[in-house]
């Protein structure tokens, strides 16, 4: 990375916006770098985490029920990820690890067919005969037979859902599985996603060989090299952690999928925000009313406060009211979805159908779908499919029969910007018929029990065989939508900060960093942290 960043004087002062993941990981990574800048993190509620939260209900019998309500596992391929574990382990958490292996049932995945049954996506000779032989590819694979022969066109971004279209002639790949994949990434609408964004290696070989799969073949045989170790990871380990070997870790967890934390995901920014304590300067309630960054200044409630470099975590249409710049403004404005979580616990496993275990399912964009539901994640075959990685190696594929079930309804998303977010009774009614056409789990046999943020679960709960714990967050704008024209805009953003502003200010969070994922923000805060200490 070039750095074009001025560098934070001396004991300069450095004003963070949010002590979400990305807030709390650049404040911990700037502490080390150069303890001898003044950390203040502005956040305006009362607790750190942002969007990873993780509840624990205390119930009569003595047992707890974790259950996420944000994000919850997190995938090894991403560097991000590897970076965290080293956090957890400079941090003394290394016991909270648990690790799942890339063979394991928990990491079988299914679509929602259109008659409410779970299609494997294949993971065995078996479920790629019932795949093809499913019908949700009859139209792909007429596509793909022409594909060859259609012309590119010039390059100019446009949507996942119009370049396939174009390349395939139909929109059957899209509907019937792309839209589902992204459903699972972004809550979007393939119809408004980027491809250039989403899709960079797809566009590159359409570019480069006129067509997806000549590109494909053509890069088959001239084999693909390993990922190599990013400057930004190398430089952590010269400057922040000496002791982290990546390519070691790279070797411990081969063979390994995902990782979660025993405790829920939620340790990881509490454990961060522990080792800043006493360091960085909380302000909690705190809310940030006005920023200029080619001053420096930061209006919080009455008083105004200056710094050298302002680190924004927060959405960024927020953010563009508060910099009251009206260029800046239409740049920084992006699309971002609301989704609706379900949580959902029952003491008997009768939720996951029988020898349909795995990570959930997704919900393409073909299926009938009244209630808006994008996915539903299985968090009790997650749970039970994961092991400690750094107490005993993983001994084998562990396979603890389930005595609960533990689910995660993902509703809303895209599908939201056209209809009115539901409230209340209505979003009970919605996870009702859920409940009743997908798990044929009926209130007439079971006891509902909802929870919302208003109204929240007994203390020790007495919980009956029948019942059915329900708890439930609208999470709204949560997730950035990279949509057409995304990267220009992206593009446009860093100039401005640059040209107006003279790089005072930089942005961190799912909007304008490395992706959506909580790896991709811990990234972003790295590199950016390198760049002004
Ligand atoms: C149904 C909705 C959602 C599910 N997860 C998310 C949503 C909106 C959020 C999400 N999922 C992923 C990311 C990216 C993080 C990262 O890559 O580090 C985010 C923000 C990862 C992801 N989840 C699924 C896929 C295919 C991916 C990308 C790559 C991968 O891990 O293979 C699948 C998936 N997500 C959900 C379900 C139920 C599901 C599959 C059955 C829930």
């Amino acid at each position: 990375m070039i750095s074009k960043v001025r560098k934070v004087p001396v004991n300069g002062r450095v004003a963070v916006i949010g002590a979400g993941i990305s807030g709390l990981t650049y404040s911990y990574f700037l502490r080390k770098l150069r303890p001898d800048i003044k950390i203040t993190i502005f956040e305006s509620s009362r607790r750190v985490g942002g969007w990873i939260s993780s509840r624990k209900i205390d119930l009569k019998d003595g047992s707890e029920v974790f259950l996420e309500k944000g994000p919850r596992t997190l995938r090894v391929v991403s560097d991000g990820t590897l970076l965290i574990i080293d956090i957890l382990k400079q941090l003394g958490a290394t016991d909270q690890i648990y690790g799942m292996k890339k063979d394991s049932v928990a990491n079988r995945k299914y679509l929602l067919t259109n008659t409410n049954e779970l299609l494997a996506v294949p993971y065995s000779t078996k479920t790629a005969i019932r795949f093809l032989g499913s019908g949700i590819v009859n139209d792909v694979l007429k596509g793909l037979i022409l594909e060859p022969f259609r012309s590119k066109r010039a390059q100019r971004d446009e949507s996942v859902a119009q370049f396939f279209r174009r390349r395939l002639g139909n929109d059957a790949l899209t509907n019937n599985i792309i839209s589902a994949i992204y459903h699972g990434i972004y809550a979007g609408d393939v119809a408004q996603l980027s491809v250039q964004s989403l899709m960079p290696k797809m566009v590159e070989l359409e570019k480069t060989h006129g067509s997806l799969l000549r590109g494909a073949m053509a890069k088959r045989k001239s084999g693909t090299k390993g990922p190599v170790l990013p400057d930004t990871l190398i430089q952590y380990s010269q400057k922040i952690s000496p002791n982290s070997s990546f390519e070691e870790l790279k070797d411990q967890l081969k063979g390994i999928n995902l990782i979660r934390l025993q405790d829920g995901l939620e340790t990881f920014p509490n454990a961060v925000a522990a080792s800043l304590k006493g360091s960085v300067d909380f302000r909690f309630g705190s809310e940030v009313t006005h920023i200029d960054p080619s001053t420096g200044s930061v209006k919080v409630d009455n008083g105004v406060e200056k710094f050298d470099h302002i680190r924004s975590t927060i959405n960024t249409n927020k953010l563009s009211e508060l910099l009251q710049d009206d260029e800046m403004k239409n740049v920084l404005s992006l699309d971002y979805v609301s989704v609706l979580l379900a949580n959902i616990y029952t003491k008997k496993p009768v939720i996951i159908p029988e020898g349909q275990h795995g990570f959930g399912f997704l919900v393409p964009k073909s299926h009938p779908n009244e209630e808006c539901l994008l996915g539903t994640i299985f968090d009790s075959d997650i749970e039970n499919y994961t092991d400690p990685i750094f107490q005993n190696a993983i001994q084998g594929q562990f396979s603890k029969t389930s005595t609960y079930n533990k689910v995660t309804l993902m509703i809303g998303g895209h599908f939201y910007n056209d209809r009115n977010v539901p409230s209340g009774k209505i979003i009970e009614k919605k996870i009702k018929n859920i409940l009743q056409r997908i798990f044929d789990i009926r209130g007439t046999d079971y006891n509902l029990i909802f929870e919302n943020p208003a109204e929240l679960f007994p203390d020790k709960m007495a919980l009956k065989a029948n019942d059915v714990l329900i708890s439930y967050n609208l999470h709204e704008n949560c997730i950035p939508q990279y949509n057409v024209g995304y990267e220009q805009k992206k593009a446009l953003v860093s100039s401005l900060i640059a040209s107006k502003y003279d790089n005072r200010i930089s942005l961190g969070g799912m909007a304008f960093g490395e992706g959506v994922g909580v790896p991709d923000c811990v990234m972003s805060s790295l590199g950016h942290a390198l760049e002004i200490a």
